[in-house]
């Protein structure tokens, strides 16, 4: 189907701001991120990534812009967007004192889904992210990586439109990464998007067909990886060139390091 641009757009952000005090985290961002592709939003820590992300999922007021996701308003329909999306923030807080299973029965019946279907789509997601022996085990007890996944299995129960995920693979094995990407992958390959923020730039470039680069609460680049990666070997070398790096040998600091030559 021919779609135009306008109607090809997922996320449509106008004129994001916000400030902590002095601190300016989002400095007025425009963005319309593609539908159905996997997006990267990659910037250096304090880059202001985990804040624009809160604010396009409607954790976090802006102090002005807006964001639409599929053609409603965050903030004036947020019942209508909440319904199309899925997120998984940074520092995900749960229901800890369920199990990973009760936790998603509890989810699915939160979205209006009815008993049957949660309880079908739950074994599925639990078995094709390695989680189905574990899923009478107080999410309390889980790991960091298996926290990621519960968590990422409740941001997809309802098959939102649009997945956001606050760096989804740290603190995650190479294992239940490669469990994590296999989902992603079959999610995208329906035709639903996926926005996630990341600094590991092989992880972006493997996995993304999209990306925006932030820093210092700005965009700097964006558009398909190959187009952002430019003349660049890879998409950490225009990443460094994006948002400039300290040349610490240059510099002579740290000449006191080195443990070895004592
Ligand atoms: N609640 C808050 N109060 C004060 N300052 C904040 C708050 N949240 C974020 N900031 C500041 O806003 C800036 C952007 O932070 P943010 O967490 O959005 O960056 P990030 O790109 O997600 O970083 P990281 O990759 O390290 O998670 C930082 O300077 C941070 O200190």
């Amino acid at each position: 189907m021919e779609r135009d641009a306008s109607s090809a757009a997922a996320v449509r952000i106008e004129g994001l701001w916000k400030r902590f005090g002095e601190q300016v985290a989002v400095a007025g961002i425009d963005l319309e991120i593609p539908a159905g592709q996997f997006i990267g939003l990659v910037g250096p820590n304090g880059a202001g990534k985990t804040t624009t992300l809160s604010m396009v999922t409607g954790l976090l007021r802006p102090d002005s812009g807006r964001v639409e996701i599929g053609g409603h308003d965050v903030w004036q329909d947020p019942a209508a967007v909440k319904a199309r999306i899925g997120v998984l923030p940074e520092g995900l807080r749960m229901f800890e004192r369920l199990s990973g299973r009760e936790l998603l029965g509890y989810t699915g019946r939160l979205r209006g889904l009815p008993a049957d279907e949660v309880d079908k789509r739950a074994t599925q997601l639990l078995d094709v992210l390695d989680l189905a022996g574990a899923q009478h085990k107080l999410v309390i007890d889980y790991s960091t990586g298996m926290r990621k996944k519960i968590g990422l299995a409740a941001a997809l129960l309802h098959n939102p439109e649009v997945l956001f995920l606050d760096e989804p693979f740290e603190g995650v094995d190479p294992v239940s990464a490669q469990s994590i990407r296999k989902v992603l992958e079959r999610y995208t390959a329906s035709g639903a998007t996926v926005v996630f923020s990341s600094h590991v730039m092989e992880l972006v470039e493997s996995l993304c067909s999209w990306v925006a680069v932030m820093a210092a609460g700005r965009i700097r680049a964006h558009g398909p990886i190959a187009e952002v990666r430019g003349d660049a070997p890879t998409l950490q070398d225009a990443f460094l060139g994006l948002v400039g790096v300290r040349d610490l040998a240059a510099g002579g600091d740290l000449d006191w390091l080195g443990g070895g030559a004592r």
